[in-house]
């Protein structure tokens, strides 16, 4: 389809430790279209870092493919991946960690361009003042080094460094979870206009629920590596139809995931395995899994809504 940017079919992405394998990202498939923002909800260790990393093959899938602008980049080699390395952004939770205390921030914002041998040093120097500008800082912390700057502030710096490459897609993994209240909605604002402005597309990872209700057209539910649920966000928000996004929208305390919560019976639709869990089609856009589903929960019935494999 001409209006998709990204597809992934079946990705699985697994860790192996001395205690065993962890599916950290199990069976997940999702479209993201052009210029859309799908957000991805879930707890602590759902997969959410997991799924962004290996969308963008910082990881190597164990299983599944993924498309990138209608080309296949599963099994690309670093040497092939580099043209999408530079479509392909990422902006990180912590700008602490991930930008360098050593660089200017003039160094820092034309790093990437260097390596990807994009313009002249007088050029790159212009793009990262005009990316200064952009995100709301003064020319004059083109030589500053980061300490010198708020969490706030490195964040645009962060954000100015994922954009300087003009990417088609970005990845932002808790953008403003580590700031103050009172400075996330700037930057969630910043990333809106210049998302309209860059005409970008966008994959939001967040535990914060309001905070991905306000950046996302559709939005992701993941639970235990599992895409467990998807939908336009007002009609997520307004029908979720699986039981661990109710309570994770009503703030009922969740099951406890390693109890894989028994009360969670399966449904049994014929014919199909439950095993990988199978997301079936509900009304036109919403998404939902087969196979953590309680029947009792899913009211087929009630809603009169059409349910299809996809
Ligand atoms: N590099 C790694 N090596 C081993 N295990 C990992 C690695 N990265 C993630 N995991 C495991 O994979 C699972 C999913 O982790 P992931 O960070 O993707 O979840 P998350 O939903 O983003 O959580 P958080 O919000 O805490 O980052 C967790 O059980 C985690 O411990």
């Amino acid at each position: 389809m001409d209006n998709l940017l990204v597809r992934a079919q079946n990705l699985s992405k697994y860790f192996t430790d001395s205690s065993g394998v962890h599916k950290a990202v199990d069976g997940v498939s999702l479209n993201i279209h052009k210029g859309e923002t799908l957000g991805v909800v879930g707890e602590s260790g759902s997969g959410k870092t997991t799924l962004g990393r290996t969308i963008m093959r910082l990881y190597k899938p164990e299983h599944g493919q993924i498309w990138f602008d209608g080309k296949e980049i599963t099994k690309l080699n670093d040497g092939k991946l580099r043209p999408y390395r530079r479509e392909i952004q990422m902006i990180f939770q912590n700008p602490y960690e991930s930008l360098s205390p050593r660089l200017t921030v003039g160094e820092i914002l034309e790093e990437p361009l260097y390596i990807q041998k994009i313009g002249t040093k007088k050029e790159r120097m212009d793009k990262a003042l005009g990316m200064l500008e952009k995100v709301g800082l003064p020319r004059n912390s083109y030589q500053r080094k980061i300490h010198e700057f708020s969490g706030g502030q490195r964040q645009r710096i962060g954000i100015a460094r994922a954009l300087i490459l003009e990417p088609k897609f970005v990845i932002a993994d808790e953008p403003v979870s580590a700031l103050d209240v009172s400075v996330q909605a700037q930057v969630l604002n910043l990333l809106k206009d210049l998302q309209a402005e860059m005409n970008l597309t966008c994959l939001f990872i967040s535990h914060d629920l309001s905070v991905v209700h306000y950046m996302s057209d559709r939005v992701a539910v993941m639970y235990l590596g599992h895409l467990i649920e998807l939908a336009p966000k007002e009609e997520l928000y307004r029908n979720p139809i699986h039981p661990y996004t109710k309570s994770l929208l009503s703030s009922i305390p969740v099951p406890d995931p390693e109890r894989r919560n028994p009360y969670w019976e399966p449904i049994i639709l014929p014919e199909k395995p439950l095993y990988p869990p199978q997301l079936v089609h509900v009304g036109n856009e919403h998404y939902v899994s087969a196979n953590m589903i309680n029947i009792k929960d899913f009211e087929i019935e009630s809603t009169k809504k059409q349910v299809s494999y996809i």
